[in-house]
């Protein structure tokens, strides 16, 4: 059987989900696959009714949810000729399950036969001007994680992992998008503000626990990739205040209609 804690052989794992996922849907391939960070559930609305929903632990490989009755769940929709795979959550680095856990979810999308990889999230905004309820277009990212989801000599190449070609027809969608670049902090507590004035120094626009290593599996795995954050808040030290997670998921309530168009047409290109 496949063990949650996968490390021992990821891309079996990945197609014995995908094989059940087949089983499930009924259909032999998905195109796009979308993961669904902090905040951006709502945006889902944008994509009319699923034909397909079941939790993530219908999958092998899948972990338990860390909150009994919390699973994660996946969709299936159709979107005219394409069939999108949607996570509603993800397994975040900051669960202890591994980095394997971590990479399954894309891993099994891609052994569904997804080319195209998005990945949203919630994050702190760093760069002056960035407000809460803002998305931001991922234009390359820093992994503060000191790990990676690929194990051994297999170097990877990361030029442009944020799709340019994707990046601008998102921009053509919404023109009045903004790109930054991300960083991946292990995680679960927040920076202090001293870890984000080093974050700013070293480049980073945008903070976050969840996306850089999912991308690099991604492109292990030979999707294109997409990214786009939701900046919840403003990270730590820029106003004076406490974070406040309540805050954060307001935030993606409030953008999620502006989020779903974005996406729905995306997911339709
Ligand atoms: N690391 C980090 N992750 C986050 N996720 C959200 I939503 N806001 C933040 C934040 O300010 N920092």
């Amino acid at each position: 059987s496949v063990s949650w804690d996968n490390q021992s052989d990821p891309h079996a794992a990945a197609d014995a989900a995908a094989n059940r996922l087949r089983e499930l849907t009924g259909a032999e391939t998905h195109d796009v696959a979308l993961v669904l960070g902090s905040g951006w559930v709502p945006a889902t609305d944008a994509l009319g009714a699923p034909e397909h929903e079941f939790p993530v632990t219908e999958l092998p490989g899948f972990p338990p949810p860390a909150v009994a009755g919390h699973a994660g769940r996946i969709r299936s929709y159709r979107i005219n000729d394409k069939r999108a795979l949607v996570f509603l959550g993800r397994t975040h680095y900051y669960e202890g399950r591994g980095v394997a856990a971590v990479a399954h979810g894309v891993r099994t999308a891609v052994a569904a036969g997804c080319k195209t990889i998005i990945l949203t999230n919630g994050c702190g905004g760093l760069r002056e001007g960035m407000r809460p309820g803002q998305p931001v277009l991922i234009s390359d990212h820093i992994n503060l994680t000191a790990t990676s989801p690929i194990v051994g000599a297999n170097f990877v190449d990361l030029t442009d992992l944020y799709s340019p070609r994707l990046r601008a027809l998102c921009q053509q969608v919404d023109p009045t998008l903004e790109e930054g670049v991300y960083a991946q902090f292990p995680g679960p507590h927040y920076e202090t503000p001293a870890e984000i004035n080093m974050a700013r120094t070293i480049g980073a626009d945008l903070v976050g626990m969840s996306t850089t290593l999912e991308a690099i599996a991604a492109r292990e795995a030979g999707a294109e990739v997409l990214g786009i954050s939701l900046v919840t808040n403003l990270a730590a030290g820029m106003t004076g205040e406490p974070l406040n997670h309540e805050e954060v998921l307001q935030a993606g309530r409030d953008s999620a209609s502006r989020m779903g168009s974005l996406l729905a047409q995306v997911l339709d290109r």
